[in-house]
């Protein structure tokens, strides 16, 4: 049988949309073959893929599954580029609430193009060690905060840390977060994909609320974001150490769109 998809990037991590409205029964929760659609060799390609299906109680709800066929927790750049993908079929306009695996998210594609995505609030905040953070923004996350001139190899890093005995069971995403003169720099080693991808939206987002914990920096702010893909910005509230109104923004392109069989 052959289907319809369309290949998105927010700041070069890559994923299949399939408009769940058709009938993508094949293909759903089928861990094998989305595992060879997201192949770079034998199948599209793509860090992840992302079913868009008709809302009960909103414009749409997001289904994501990362490259190794498993369906996974929130994806924040597959959820800014869900936004713009619910638009081009139909499914929402500029402004949007949509439904995703860790609850409601609401949306908003801008004049710029860039689009922005409410992310979950952040509550619960572990600083292991000195400049070493864990938390879920929708997603787990490690985050590793460098110091000048420190530089780590993020996939022999990252996958330490996945596979230690703390994390095997669940997993973990692993984040090197570098301080620059305005903001940070951000690389990831992304659960699922088992390798770097070029940024990882929830990975970000808890880089920024890391780098904001270690500067000390109380209520309102945001944070540049500059990853391998692009630059991404990160705002927030901060109260006592719990973080809401947490907005994630940056591009989410369509860049082809095709037919394969499966
Ligand atoms: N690999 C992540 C999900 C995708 C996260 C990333 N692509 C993002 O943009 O947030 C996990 O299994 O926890």
């Amino acid at each position: 049988m052959e289907y319809k998809f369309w290949k998105y990037q927010g700041t070069g991590n890559d994923f299949i949309f399939l408009d769940g409205r058709n009938d993508v029964s094949a293909i759903k929760d089928n861990t094998p073959v989305i595992a060879r659609l997201c192949d770079r060799k034998f199948g599209i390609g793509a860090d992840g893929l992302i079913i868009l299906e008709e809302g009960s109680e909103h414009d749409f709800r997001m289904v994501y599954y990362n490259s190794d066929g498993s369906e996974s927790t929130m994806c924040g750049n597959g959820g800014r580029c869900a936004i713009a993908f619910a638009k081009f079929i139909g499914l929402a306009k500029d402004s949007t609430v949509f439904d995703a695996i860790d609850g409601k998210h609401a949306g908003e594609i801008l004049e710029d193009g860039w689009v922005e995505l409410g992310m979950i609030n952040v509550s619960k905040i572990s600083n292991l060690k000195t400049n070493v953070y864990e938390m879920n923004t929708g997603s787990p996350h490690y985050v590793q905060l460098l110091k000048k001139g420190e530089a780590l190899d993020i996939v022999d890093f990252g996958r330490k840390i996945r596979y230690n005995d703390q994390y095997k069971a669940e997993g973990i995403n692993v984040n090197a977060a570098k301080m620059l003169e305005n903001g940070i720099s951000v690389e990831t080693y992304e659960r699922g994909v088992e390798d770097e991808t070029l940024s990882c939206g929830t990975g970000v987002t808890a880089c920024a609320i890391a780098y904001n914990e270690f500067m000390g920096n109380k209520g309102k702010n945001s944070v540049d974001v500059m990853t391998k893909g692009g630059q991404l910005k990160v705002s927030f509230m901060e109260k006592d150490g719990q973080y809401f109104d947490i907005v994630l923004s940056g591009p989410a392109v369509r860049v082809f769109e095709g037919v394969i069989g499966v």
